[in-house]
């Protein structure tokens, strides 16, 4: 079955239910983690163009979270000669290791993070168990200048994390589960759809609910991982590319590929109150800073590397003030300067796990904009994002699902030749519930 459905994707990290407008204090129970974004670098090796142009290379990976520049620096150099961060890989390094030290966990605590088998997250209203939400998502960042890898790397990423989305699947039998995957690109500070191109520019939506909203944003249901694959291949044909003096295929635009991961203890999926966990996977592959002198962009390149700039240089606004300790988090953060940070607005401060992979080529003519690419990871490795795992539905949809359960057992209460009696059917209820939460009763 190839169902799909047109909604507006929320994709305000966690579908926006924690923390924000429309919740009663006393029902939301969340777990506060304060959790830095983990950042990584990977160092590629020289492409062929550099090794033609002689070009030497600036850079090494001394240990395995530092990465040093290889020649002495003036003594008052405004510049350190090594950088750390939670890992760093060199030009050797193959992408699975990427994933497996940079972004493993990230990709896995979306879904290994739903602790819904805490006693204290539950809430019991007369053995119905309320629908639990779990509203953190994890985001992974390719983040570089231009031609330095992050499109390479990326894709190995997902490859590998969705490896392990199935993996997790097939490993956990008694939860039923449904993928959906959307994409979008923001080119030209517009964005698109990358599963329904024809659909033209889509705008953004303040939920109040769920946060920034994209509305209309096409989601499939993924049958099964060649589907998913196929989707993810068909959002990469759409993507903008084009050439550039640094890079044959130049990403145009900044694309985002949001899995979302939703889950049912198995045989009580239809009309059941027992849903549901949601998870959410970003995959973020951002468009790279780029110099005019360098990539002698003119015309709708030129137009293109203007957006792309001035876009990051919004999110590197927003990575400084959010780095700056508590003080200056509480004052204005420019989110809403693009249309990037809007989006990505709750991976960057907000209910995410966050994982950055900077990405650098290690050629002398880049030293420059290396340097600024090591400058965003260090701030970024002081960001701090407030992970819950948790646990709060809002009153919506709350009362919503209440209505409807009572509606249904009152139904099931009123018809006389019911084979069981109500108490009969507590006790069916009960056991119903401890078969999907034995530790509960
Ligand atoms: N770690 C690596 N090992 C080998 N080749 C690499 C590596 N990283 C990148 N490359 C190669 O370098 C080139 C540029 O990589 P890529 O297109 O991923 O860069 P990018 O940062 O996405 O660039 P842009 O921002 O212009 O889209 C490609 O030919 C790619 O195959």
């Amino acid at each position: 079955m190839t169902t799909s459905m047109e909604r507006a994707a929320g994709f305000g990290v966690g579908g926006g239910m924690v923390g924000e407008g429309g919740l009663s204090e006393d029902r939301a129970k969340a777990r506060d983690r304060e959790e830095k974004i983990y950042v990584t670098v990977r160092l590629r090796p020289l492409s062929s163009k550099e090794v033609a142009n002689r070009e030497t290379t600036d850079w090494e990976c001394t240990n395995k979270q530092t990465i040093t520049f290889k020649h002495p620096l003036p003594e008052r150099s405004p510049y350190p000669s090594s950088y750390t961060f939670d890992r760093v890989f060199g030009p050797d390094c193959p992408t699975k290791q990427v994933y497996n030290d940079g972004a493993k966990q990230v990709a896995l605590s979306a879904l290994t993070g739903i602790n819904y088998s805490e006693r204290s997250l539950c809430f019991i209203y007369l053995f119905i168990i309320v629908p639990v939400f779990n509203n953190l998502a994890a985001t992974i960042f390719a983040y570089g200048q231009t031609s330095s890898g992050k499109t390479y790397t990326m894709r190995g990423i997902v490859e590998s994390a969705t490896i392990d989305v199935y993996s997790h699947i097939q490993k956990t039998g008694e939860r039923e589960f449904v993928l959906k995957i959307s994409g979008l690109e923001i080119y030209n500070e517009v964005v698109k759809d990358l599963l329904n191109p024809e659909s033209g520019p889509l705008r953004l939506l303040d939920d109040p609910d769920r946060g920034t909203v994209v509305e209309r944003l096409k989601e499939e249901i993924v049958r099964d991982y060649d589907h998913l694959q196929q989707i993810i291949r068909s959002c990469e044909a759409q993507r903008q590319v084009g050439e550039t003096m640094l890079n044959d295929t130049s990403s145009r635009s900044h694309q985002i590929i949001r899995l979302t991961v939703e889950s049912y203890p198995r045989g009580v999926l239809d009309g059941s109150p027992f849903k549901s966990l949601i998870a959410s996977l970003n995959f973020v592959d951002l468009a790279g800073s780029e110099r005019a002198s360098q990539t002698l962009s003119e015309g709708s390149r030129l137009k293109e590397g203007c957006h792309i700039n001035r876009s990051l240089l919004t999110l590197s606004s927003v990575i400084r003030k959010l780095s700056g300790g508590s003080k200056s988090k509480s004052g204005h953060i420019p989110y809403r300067d693009s249309k990037l940070t809007r989006i990505l607005q709750h991976s960057l401060g907000g209910n995410a796990r966050t994982a950055i992979i900077c990405t650098m080529s290690p050629a002398h003519v880049h030293v420059e904009q290396s340097r600024n690419t090591l400058f965003f990871a260090t701030r970024a490795k002081e960001v701090t994002n407030s992970a819950r795992v948790n646990l709060v539905v809002s009153d919506k949809v709350l009362v919503k699902q209440l209505q409807k359960e009572v509606a249904r057992l009152e139904a099931e209460l009123r018809v006389p030749e019911a084979s069981l009696s109500s108490e009969a059917l507590l006790q069916e209820k009960e056991l119903q519930i401890q078969k999907v939460h034995p530790h509960i009763l």
